[in-house]
């Protein structure tokens, strides 16, 4: 059967909706963002802010914003980062969540659809950064969603990245629910002066939470009674996940985050971060992977 696949213009934005098989997505061209992912029957899978506000050269609260060619705030990366950097402001999580991505591609089979976005610095030069990437996300809908970020090195030096699909999944109490798969992990807790620390069990929430996970398994899981599911998430290319909530207070100072969003949502964000940075050889290239799906709780 074939997708239904729809242009739409939401506010500012050129956005794409695309229903599939008993799922939906939609995706905004400006930072190749997916915005939600929903399967018929069953509640939103990527979580996005009822406050979201569609409007050109701005982020958007919600859905997977791709964070790079660093994570968070530039001046807690490594020193190489930092130093590929010729601006005086660096922008949190990088230069291309707020730009044009060019749609390359939309593929359909029986099976799947997929959409493929370009950004490519030759074409669109980014400011105070002076290097020649490629960078294509592939977002692939089967019975799972599967999203690649390939970054590929068009210059004469190597390069060094960090990176994150910042990923918003839609839970349904904070208060409930268990990240699966962390145990025995080293974090940093960001909130306490980014200390060391060592995850024991699962992860759950009873305050504001920041921290950046490092040695992380391939495959991590969310777990929500209250829903009777679980949110799998697997990658590849990846070796740092980043879990955030902003709980009460932090919630105040958000744009396009209603008072109460906290209790409904949280962050996995399948990250290269710290040591587990990028390095891009001239013509190197290095793909992020993630998969998501639902399966019912036993
Ligand atoms: O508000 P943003 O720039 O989108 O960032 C939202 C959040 O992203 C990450 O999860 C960081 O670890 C948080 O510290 C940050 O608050």
């Amino acid at each position: 059967m074939a997708a239904q696949i729809e242009h739409q213009e939401i506010g500012e934005l050129a956005c794409w909706r695309i229903r599939h098989r008993g799922a939906q997505l939609l995706i905004a061209e400006q930072g190749a963002q997916l915005l939600s992912y929903q399967r018929d029957d069953a509640p939103p899978l990527i979580w996005l802010s009822e406050q979201a506000e569609y409007r050109r050269g701005q982020g958007l609260r919600g859905g997977v914003p791709v964070c790079w060619p660093w994570f968070g705030a530039l001046e807690r990366n490594p020193e190489e980062i930092q130093a590929q950097y010729r601006g005086r402001s660096a922008p949190a999580h990088g230069l291309v969540r707020t730009l044009d991505w060019r749609l390359e591609d939309i593929r359909q089979d029986d099976d799947t659809v997929s959409i493929e976005f370009v950004f490519d610095s030759r074409e669109q030069p980014l400011p105070d950064w002076p290097h020649a990437v490629e960078l294509r996300l592939m977002i692939r809908l089967d019975q799972r969603l599967h999203l690649q970020l390939t970054s590929r090195n068009h210059g004469t030096h190597p390069l060094f990245i960090s990176q994150a699909l910042h990923s918003y999944f839609a839970v349904s109490d904070i208060h409930q629910v268990q990240v699966e798969g962390l145990h025995g992990c080293r974090y940093i807790e960001t909130l306490e002066d980014w200390q060391a620390r060592l995850q024991q069990g699962p992860v759950t929430f009873n305050g504001e939470t920041d921290r950046i996970y490092l040695g992380v398994p391939s495959q991590l899981s969310i777990r929500d009674p209250r829903w009777q599911r679980r949110i799998h998430l697997l990658s590849s290319g990846s070796h740092s996940a980043v879990v955030w909530n902003p709980w009460i207070g932090k919630s105040r100072y958000l744009s396009q985050f209603a008072e109460d969003a906290w209790t409904g949502m949280l962050c996995i964000e399948t990250a290269n971060v710290l040591e587990d940075r990028i390095e891009l050889p001239p013509q190197g290239a290095h793909t992020l992977g993630l998969s998501l799906w639902e399966s019912p709780l036993d």
